[in-house]
């Protein structure tokens, strides 16, 4: 995964000229359809283990509880050949290798007290600021998703042609000297009493784009965000290695499809009562309640 993520943010020639793309130049995309292929095979694995699994079940007539893969493959037992051509055991496979990498990021989503949590980030007015000012500084996905123009097209001064490629810098407009003051200082406090946000109407902050296709899982992502973000905070202090501090803490990017920190934070929880809560945590968090523990 690391590999596409790579092979996707490399500048590539043929965004720049388009009709050298058939030649691959840069070998960018041998390289991607190569680890797509290794992803796929690990994940194959998996699926040709729980298919092997379920056979010795079905024999001993010991099927035991069902999980989401069972659940797609009970469905491409069940159908008519036609569905069967359509969902493949390759298809099955694409999706459970998404399902399993987004699952790392939505396993935190599941609060203690979901509703309670929801509820109360309504009124934790720094959190909404601390997450959009990160949002603001480190754009998650900083050219948002390219765009194809329509027409021959005249945008400020610039003649665009149809069917031209176009980027949008967010990451860029986060840091506007012309639409924010101190634009790399992180500052959440810009947001306190101010009326700018993500939602689309404020073009300096398009983390998630905006106008017709911007992003559709805002109201997931914003709950994910702060749920998890907030969690964090509350149940456990956190500290920073002992050889770094807050000035020496390196806070670059490295910009990709989707942004990550150039130096991965290391970050040490503390709470006496560590063990107790990691065990509360992953069971409510990372368990559903059809597995047994
Ligand atoms: C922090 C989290 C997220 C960020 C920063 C983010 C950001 C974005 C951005 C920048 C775009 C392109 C918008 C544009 O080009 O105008 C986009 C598109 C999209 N996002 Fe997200 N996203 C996030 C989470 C999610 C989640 C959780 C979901 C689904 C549950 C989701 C579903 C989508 C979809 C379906 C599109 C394509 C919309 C379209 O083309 O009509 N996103 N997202």
């Amino acid at each position: 995964m690391l590999g596409l993520m790579e092979w996707g943010r490399h500048p590539n020639i043929s965004d720049l000229s388009p009709w050298l793309k058939r030649f691959d130049l840069q070998g960018l995309r041998k390289k991607m359809y190569r680890d797509m292929e290794k992803a796929l095979e690990i994940a194959t694995r998996w699926v040709e283990e729980r298919v092997e699994k379920r056979r010795r079940e079905v024999a001993h007539l010991d099927m035991g509880r069902k999980d989401f893969l069972d659940v797609l493959l009970d469905h491409h037992e069940g159908t008519s050949k036609y569905e069967l051509e359509r969902m493949s055991q390759r298809n099955i496979t694409i999706f459970i290798l998404k399902m399993t990498r987004t699952k790392d990021e939505i396993a935190s989503v599941i609060g203690q007290d979901q509703k309670l949590e929801e509820s109360s980030v309504e009124s934790l007015t720094y959190l909404q600021a601390v997450v959009k000012e990160t949002l603001r500084l480190h754009a998650p996905i900083p050219f948002l998703v390219p765009r194809k123009a329509g027409q021959d097209t005249n945008f400020m001064g610039y003649h665009i042609p149809k069917g031209t490629q176009l980027f949008v810098n967010a990451w860029a407009i986060g840091r506007d000297p012309e639409c924010w003051e101190n634009p790399n200082s992180f500052e959440p406090e810009r947001f306190l009493g101010s009326k700018v946000d993500y939602k689309g109407h404020h073009f300096e902050l398009i983390s998630f784009g905006a106008g017709r296709r911007m992003c559709a899982g805002v109201p997931l992502a914003q709950r994910v965000l702060h749920l998890v973000l907030g969690s964090l905070l509350h149940e456990f202090d956190w500290e920073l290695e002992s050889h770094v501090n807050a000035e020496t803490l390196d806070i670059n990017d490295k910009i990709g499809i989707v942004v990550r920190k150039l130096d991965p934070l290391k970050v040490i929880p503390k709470k006496s009562e560590l063990i107790l809560v990691i065990c509360k945590f992953i069971k409510l968090l990372y368990i559903p309640d059809y597995i047994q523990v």
